[in-house]
């Protein structure tokens, strides 16, 4: 048997540049403690997000240079059509310019004030989406998914008694739908089962409740369903796919993601009434249904990415990076979200910063330390992402209180994910010394995360 190895060879590559700890010191300040605010040149290796930060193919490269630009009809949307309806089996499609687009364009059709959505943890635009048309997100993830150590091989399933309690509390006219994130990003790029999605499904038919999908990560979904569910093994991803969109009424995708490209969302549906309906928000928002805020070649180099990202041999590659970077971590003792994540891996800082007070924001500390170690630009997946209640505008403690190594597609080599490792245990080996943390300055009123200003405590 011989071990897996990366299922192409790389043609283009881009310089990335090393800095000094002094000079990392001087671009936090400027940057008010806010990684979003660093300029890419500051940044050795950006682990930031996983969205839109991949490599194209050189088979995606060649569909932008044959991409169709007609304002309607394009060829290239044609493409795209029979890409989805391939890989998800819904026949309706609406391109959005990217995933927060389509969650504002099917939510300004489904979602009214006072409304309730239940599901696993919404991400944040999904969220702040939600909550800005004065609705409520409800998280009725499993109660292992917040144990970090629980090696509970789908900490993304939802907790079938929680969302029931939900359907019986109030009248069905008030739950728009129930929303599944695949994977689910906030409590560590955790998957869903197929088994759970058909019992959330036959639960939510029996209320007469529709089910959504948030898709951005559901190639990886269908990853850890092969590899994990048991009577999987033997079918292709792309059958788990389409079992998988079966449960559904439709779902939003950020293409950004298990797209393969660094522009593009979209939404596919099969409801006709739902279709026409959405179809007038996005000629208000996006632009004219064929190609909703992209390109001709971006919707081209979208076809070709969800027909790779849908292969076990990229899939393979991919998360088995991340997995390797978690293993590393776990070998030098780091206290990570077990299992490991398909798009990343988190870091539980609450555990690997016992002496910073949650007040002062410890993932963010964390974060910031290990850019100034190491010129690694991380992200925060706690009280900054989480918000400010909407009502009592008092912080909400989230119960997971991580930092996030978000991995590129085809973007980094095992050198780098052995240097990442190296950087966080170097933090880790004084972090005793790391007591202080940091208070906001200035906040904006929704997704506070991509805009905070902080200084130290
Ligand atoms: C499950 C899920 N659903 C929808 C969307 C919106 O899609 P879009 O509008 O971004 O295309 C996202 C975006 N996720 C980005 C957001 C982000 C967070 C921190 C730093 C940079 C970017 C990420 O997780 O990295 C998502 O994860």
């Amino acid at each position: 048997k011989l071990p897996y190895a990366e299922p192409f060879r790389i043609k283009m590559v881009e310089e990335i540049r090393q800095s000094t700890r002094e000079e990392r010191e001087q671009w936090l300040k400027d940057a008010n403690y806010n990684l979003f605010n660093l300029k890419s040149s500051q940044v050795f290796i950006d682990l930031l997000t996983d969205s839109g930060t991949g490599a194209m193919s050189d088979r995606q490269w060649g569909a932008l240079m044959t991409g169709d630009e007609s304002y309607a009809g394009s060829r290239s949307f044609e493409q795209l059509q029979n890409a989805v309806e391939k890989i998800t089996g819904f026949k309706y499609l609406l391109p959005t310019h990217q995933g927060r687009a389509a969650e504002n364009v099917l939510f300004s059709v489904l979602v009214k004030e006072g409304n309730v959505v239940p599901g696993n943890s919404h991400f944040d635009t999904t969220k702040g989406h939600i909550e800005f048309r004065k609705a409520h997100a409800v998280d009725c993830t499993i109660d292992e998914a917040f144990d970090i150590n629980d090696l509970h091989p789908f900490k993304g399933n939802i907790n079938l008694e929680k969302l029931e309690e939900i359907y019986k509390s109030h009248p069905k006219e008030n739950i728009p739908f129930c929303l599944i994130t695949i994977t689910c990003n906030s409590s560590g790029g955790q998957p869903v089962s197929l088994e759970n999605m058909k019992a959330v499904r036959e639960l939510s038919n029996r209320y007469g409740i529709p089910v959504f999908f948030d898709s951005a990560r559901f190639a990886e979904n269908a990853y850890f369903i092969k590899k994990r569910e048991k009577g999987q093994e033997n079918r292709s991803i792309k059958e788990i796919c389409k079992e998988i969109f079966s449960y559904g009424d439709g779902m939003t995708m950020s293409s950004k993601k298990d797209g393969l490209v660094n522009i593009g969302g979209f939404i596919a549906l099969n409801s006709e009434e739902i279709f026409r309906k959405a179809s007038n928000f996005t000629i208000i928002y996006e632009g004219f249904i064929t190609y909703g805020g992209m390109a001709g070649r971006d919707m081209a180099a979208l076809a070709v990415g969800l027909d790779e990202a849908t292969e076990f041999a990229y899939l393979e590659s991919r998360i088995s990076q991340v997995e390797y970077l978690g293993n590393k971590l776990i070998e030098y003792g780091i206290p990570v979200q077990k299992p490991i994540g398909g798009h990343a891996v988190f870091i539980d800082s609450l555990n690997f910063l016992p002496n910073v007070s949650r007040a002062e924001y410890p993932a963010q500390t964390l974060g910031l330390e290990i850019y100034k170690e190491a010129g690694i630009r991380t992200v925060e997946i706690g009280t900054l992402l989480a918000d400010r209640d909407p009502e009592t505008r008092q912080n909400r403690y989230p119960k997971l209180e991580l930092v996030r190594l978000a991995i590129p597609r085809r973007t980094y080599t095992n050198n780098h994910m052995d240097y990442i490792a190296a950087g966080i245990k170097n933090v880790y080996e004084r972090r005793e010394e790391i007591s202080k943390g940091y208070k906001i300055t200035w906040e904006p009123d929704l997704l506070r995360h991509f805009t905070v200003q902080l200084e130290e405590a």
